[in-house]
């Protein structure tokens, strides 16, 4: 089976290199004129093997199996563009959000826009510079297709790049989009110099909260605390190679961020608190994300906006 990767931006181009190890790949992005340089510049450093093959037309995506790599937000707009190019290959998402229009996934966006596609969603602990530079990387692969999900994890698993699959395609991709939104939130306790046991809390109640969504919307239990739940959940948390923890840290310390660099968790926060509305369930940290990201609520506000809820049982 071939294999193609369409965004080449810092994950798409990574994957794309660890995975021209095994043989030609191709890579289709919407911009760019960097290709001849040899190097991608949101992944400076990284040397483009010459199994890659990188292109900005789309009819040269002929693969049976297409990586998306595009932020959650836009992926509605370019599935609604070329539906009808990708429908019937195997689709596996990439991208870690809940779009906002519609307030579903993408691997739901996906099947929507594409029924005849083979679905799943590749998810994990895993920053774009430490898998490109070969670093070991445990990933998961979920596909409601069981025979599916083991024929995609052979095809994407490489010497460095360790696949477990799963059939929780909710829980999966739930879990990847909501540690985003718990990482804002740990940033700005960093930031905001709260210490490292307002993190721990942080990260603790973040997981229940994400879990609390995530099994209200269909995901297995047993999921969430797998490698696409808390261990990205802790890596996200705990790093500042992560853009999220890095946006809240900025945040939390009244600093500027820079402005174009995907953040997915501030959107997700938005989309969250609509669906946590609509299902009734409570995800305080997730709200305070939201707040802070459309500036509804200041830095200075936030820690009363935790601290002073009603008591209650862990
Ligand atoms: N970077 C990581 O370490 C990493 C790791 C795991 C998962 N992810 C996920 O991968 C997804 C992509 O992240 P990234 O790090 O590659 O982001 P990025 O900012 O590096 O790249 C985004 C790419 O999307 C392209 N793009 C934007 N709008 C587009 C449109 N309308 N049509 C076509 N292309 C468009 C941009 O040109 C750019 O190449 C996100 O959901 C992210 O959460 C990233
Ligand atoms: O840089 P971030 O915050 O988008 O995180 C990248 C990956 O999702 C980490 O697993």
């Amino acid at each position: 089976m071939s294999v193609a990767i369409i965004g080449a931006g810092a994950f798409g181009t990574a994957l794309a290199v660890s995975l021209a190890s095994k043989g030609p790949v191709t890579l289709w992005g919407r911009d760019i004129e960097w290709a001849g340089l040899g190097e991608n510049p949101r992944l400076p450093g990284v040397a483009l093997p010459s199994a890659l093959r990188i292109t900005d037309r789309l009819e040269e995506i002929e693969a049976e199996t297409v990586l998306l790599a595009l932020p959650a937000q836009v992926l509605g707009g370019f599935l609604a563009e070329h539906d009808k190019r990708f429908d019937g290959r195997n689709l596996v998402s990439c991208a870690k959000g809940i779009d906002l229009a519609t307030l579903t996934g993408p691997a739901t966006m996906i099947g929507t826009a594409c029924p005849q596609a083979t679905v799943a969603v590749l998810t994990g602990p895993s920053f774009a510079a430490d898998i490109a530079r070969g670093l070991p990387t445990a990933l998961t692969l979920a596909c409601a297709d069981a025979g599916a999900a083991e024929a995609l994890q052979r095809q994407l698993s490489t010497a460095t790049l360790r696949l477990y699959r799963t059939t929780d395609v909710i829980g999966a991709e739930l879990g990847g989009a909501l540690k985003n939104i718990i990482a804002i939130a740990a940033g700005a306790a960093i930031g905001a110099g709260y210490g490292d046991s307002a993190r721990a809390s942080v990260i603790t109640r973040g997981f229940a909260e994400m879990l609390r969504l995530a099994t209200a919307l269909g995901a297995r239990p047993e999921t969430l605390p797998g490698l696409s739940g808390l261990g990205d959940l802790v890596l996200t948390c705990t790093s500042e190679q992560s853009r999220n923890f890095r946006y809240g840290l900025a945040l939390g310390s009244h600093q500027p961020f820079a402005a174009g660099t995907t953040v997915e968790g501030a959107a997700t926060a938005r989309a969250v608190t609509a669906l946590a509305e609509r299902l009734g369930i409570e995800m305080p940290i997730s709200n305070l994300v939201a707040g802070l990201a459309q500036g509804r609520i200041g830095m200075e506000h936030a820690l009363d906006f935790l601290l002073n809820r009603p008591l209650k049982e862990e």
